[in-house]
């Protein structure tokens, strides 16, 4: 039941708490206990407000407060689907590591091959292991050096552009520069002169990829209506700007060359395979960087003494250079910032599993055919593990030296996953912390947003967490 809305309140120990959604309060209610035999594990039943709890901008609240009333294992029942949502670390560790082999990709997600062809992100477990061989090599940590020129090159070309007062969406700027370094290091080519093409297509298929995962969604897909028939056209374009780019082999040293060089054990990508690899790659490695870097900058606009501290530590360790490749190890403070943004606002924020087999989750089984979700959005800012758990506290992920590291806030394997884990954890992991990090030490050194007054911040859940009416503001030159 939702009971209040709460835009960000109560001061912490350090600063304010970014909840900006409602307080949600979940109550047990009448519902059947067993299903096929098995005894269901308890959770809320059906009624009018769960309903509402249904709204992208509720949802991540929703099943926060479904965990806590229910730790553990909690059973929903929504429209025919069977969903175990697993809030233990060690639960979330077996479904997405030790489990991995009785667990594939959730048929939702499946349902958006029709965009992304058959690449990593949803293919089925057979056919994802000799992809992944031929697709890691271009993700291994030796390659980042290479790709870290033309990250801090797009974020460059963004402060060349940016003017001191301009009005902007920052969410929108956030993309275009993602956008700019998926050109340059994944694909090979200049995407930011066609930015605003390809940025609106990438949004637009990315929104009928959405609408395919919920129920009904490939059928309403298929309704001669202006919206879906804008998605189609979009995919086809997209399809047809990677064929494009693919079109030319440069022999140069991006993503789509190594993964053309790539070979494991006689076995290559053949072109549909290549193609398919790159729109994944694309619609992947695009939102999630641009979503992380612009919740950064909302969070940093909220604490005016979080942004001195980073501005002071860059300026500390750079000098007046921009950043480089060399400089990561010494940029603590920028990690910081990055981690506790995808602590609080993690734009993968859910993950979804279909049981192959019948999964025994503590005391309870999920039989085959159930879809088990574990959330980073509930992890991440669960009390059990994070004090101050939705203060933004950038320090929580430094030691006494102020030197940075995953491990320092001390919390159980399981607690933290911004990038999943296990087989399908993400393969850009390394790449979307350089690109992360780079672009922040280049850009926040600089520049801060002063967030329209008007402006309500609320979440926007769907495949991504997303603001739900972007980041409008004016951009400052900070002193
Ligand atoms: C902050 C940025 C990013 C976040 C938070 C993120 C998060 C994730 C997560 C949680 C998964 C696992 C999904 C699952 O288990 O169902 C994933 C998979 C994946 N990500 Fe990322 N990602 C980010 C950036 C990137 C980048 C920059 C790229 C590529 C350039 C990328 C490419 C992929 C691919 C291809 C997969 C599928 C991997 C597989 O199943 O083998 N991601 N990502």
């Amino acid at each position: 039941m939702v009971t209040s809305v709460e835009m960000p309140t109560g001061r912490t120990r350090s600063g304010t708490s970014v909840r900006i959604g409602p307080v949600i309060e979940q109550r047990e209610r009448r519902r059947a206990t067993t299903r096929n035999g098995l005894s269901l594990p308890p959770g809320p039943g059906f009624s009018l407000d769960r309903l509402a709890g249904f709204r992208r901008e509720q949802l991540p609240w929703m099943m926060r407060a479904t965990a806590r009333r229910w730790p553990g294992v909690a059973y929903l029942g929504v429209l025919g689907r069977h969903l175990y949502l697993v809030s233990d670390p060690e639960l979330v560790r077996q479904v997405l590591v030790t489990d991995g082999r009785k667990v594939d990709k959730g048929e939702a997600l499946r349902a958006a091959n029709i965009v992304l062809g058959e690449g990593l992100i949803t293919a089925r477990r057979q056919l994802h292991l000799p992809r992944r061989r031929l697709v890691n090599p271009a993700f291994a940590h030796a390659r980042m050096a290479g790709y870290s020129t033309g990250m801090v090159d797009a974020a460059r070309a963004a402060d060349a552009r940016w003017r001191d007062g301009e009005h902007v969406d920052l969410a929108r700027e956030m993309s275009r520069l993602t956008l700019d370094i998926i050109g340059r290091t994944v694909l090979g080519s200049d995407l930011d002169a066609q930015w605003q093409h390809v940025g609106k297509e990438l949004t637009l298929a990315l929104r009928g990829w959405e609408a395919m995962m919920v129920p009904g969604g490939a059928w309403y897909l298929k309704l001669p209506l202006e919206a879906p028939q804008r998605f189609w056209a979009a995919a086809d374009n997209l399809h047809a700007v990677v064929r494009r780019i693919l079109a030319v082999d440069t022999g140069g040293e991006s993503v789509v060359d190594e993964m053309r060089r790539a070979r494991d054990n006689g076995a290559a990508l053949d072109d549909a395979a290549l193609h398919d690899e790159t729109m994944n790659l694309l619609l992947a490695g695009h939102e999630t960087t641009a979503l992380a870097l612009t919740w950064a900058f909302w969070l940093l606009s909220k604490h005016p003494g979080e942004a001195a501290a980073l501005r002071e530590s860059l300026a500390d360790a750079l000098g007046d250079r921009d950043a480089g490749y060399g400089d990561l190890r010494e940029l603590h403070r920028a990690y910081a910032v990055v981690a506790e943004t995808l602590r609080l606002f993690p734009p993968a924020w859910i993950l979804e599993r279909e049981a192959e087999q019948d999964l025994t989750l503590g005391e309870w089984v999920a039989p085959a055919g159930s879809t088990v979700l574990a959330s980073q959005f509930v992890l991440h800012r669960d009390p059990r593990f994070w004090p101050e758990p939705d203060a933004f506290r950038p320090e929580r992920w430094l030691d006494a030296d102020g030197r940075f590291s995953e491990e320092n806030p001390g919390v159980p394997r399981g607690v933290w996953y911004p990038f999943g884990a296990g087989t399908r954890i993400c393969i850009g992991e390394s790449f979307a912390w350089t690109e992360a990090v780079l672009a922040l030490a280049v850009l926040a050194r600089r520049w801060e947003i002063q967030v329209d007054p008007g402006h309500r911040m609320a979440l926007h859940a769907a495949i991504t967490l997303r603001p739900a009416r972007g980041l409008p503001g004016v951009l400052r030159l900070s002193d």
